[in-house]
């Protein structure tokens, strides 16, 4: 097996889910209003308009491709090197701002909005646009799939002892709409040595989507260091 650690998990509080504050925690990063946070905002803005946009218009679409590829070459040309861009986005103790999932700097996370619960639970909302879109209006399981196995991971989290998921079962009752706002809850039910049990479920308005259970196995891979 590939050598795994484990993590402490902090809170933006600077605590875990036993500071009883008796309150919800946000768990996932808070987006900030300027910076790469708004960049990364535009870009999902753009992905949005693009999928939306279809060929039956007279807009420009060639110009606009030349025109988003001069943007993409002008930060291309200001990237840092990428093994130190690796090291700076696993350095954070509190929720990762990179991932595909909550991080605001990351265009194609949703972005989901996660909150620890007193209860030991988390529950996570997001309202999904049209890119992620699989039958007509709907959300392609793929990324319920995804939210779910994130939502469980940060359940673990929450719980103390986060992990890697060995085994994602999920049933999908009922379609999930685009466009309206998701809830998604979740915590770790047991522990029996390095397995983490967990479930949760996708829920609209009330109503059950899709449920998931899983098998973690506790342990993360090494984050990247400077040496
Ligand atoms: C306010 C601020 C808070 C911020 C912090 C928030 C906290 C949360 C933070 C961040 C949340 C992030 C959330 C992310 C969530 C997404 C996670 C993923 O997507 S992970 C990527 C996908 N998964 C993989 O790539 C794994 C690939 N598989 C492996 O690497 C290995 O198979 C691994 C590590 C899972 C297990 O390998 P082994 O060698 O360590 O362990 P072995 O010995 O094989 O298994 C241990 C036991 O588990 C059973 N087991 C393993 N896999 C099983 C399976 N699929 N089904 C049933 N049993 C299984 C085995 O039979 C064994 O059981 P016996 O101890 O013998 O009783």
């Amino acid at each position: 097996m590939a050598e795994t650690v484990e993590y402490e998990v902090v809170t933006q509080a600077g605590a875990g889910r036993d500071a009883g504050s008796g309150e919800p925690v946000l768990m996932s990063a808070r987006a900030s209003e300027g910076g790469l946070d708004a960049a990364a905002a535009a870009a999902r803005r753009l992905v949005d308009a693009l999928v939306r946009l279809g060929d039956s218009t007279d807009y420009d679409t060639d110009a606009l491709a030349t025109r988003i590829n001069a943007i993409a070459a002008e930060v291309e040309d200001a990237l840092p090197d990428e093994a130190a861009r690796l090291v700076e986005m696993w350095q954070q103790e509190g929720p990762n701002r990179h991932d595909l999932v909550t991080g605001p700097q990351n265009p194609i996370a949703p972005p989901l909005v996660v909150h620890g619960q007193p209860d030991g639970s988390v529950e996570a909302s997001t309202t999904l646009p049209i890119a992620y879109q699989g039958q007509p209006r709907m959300a392609h399981g793929g990324i319920s799939a995804l939210l779910l196995d994130h939502t469980l991971g940060m359940a673990n989290g929450w719980a103390g002892r986060g992990g890697m998921t060995a085994r994602l079962t999920l049933n999908f009752k009922r379609p999930v709409p685009l466009g309206e706002p998701i809830t998604i809850r979740a915590k770790q039910e047991s522990v029996d040595g390095r397995k983490l049990y967990t479930q949760g479920v996708l829920s609209v308005d009330g109503e059950p989507c899709v449920t998931a259970e899983a098998l973690f196995i506790a342990g993360h891979l090494p984050r990247p260091t400077a040496d």
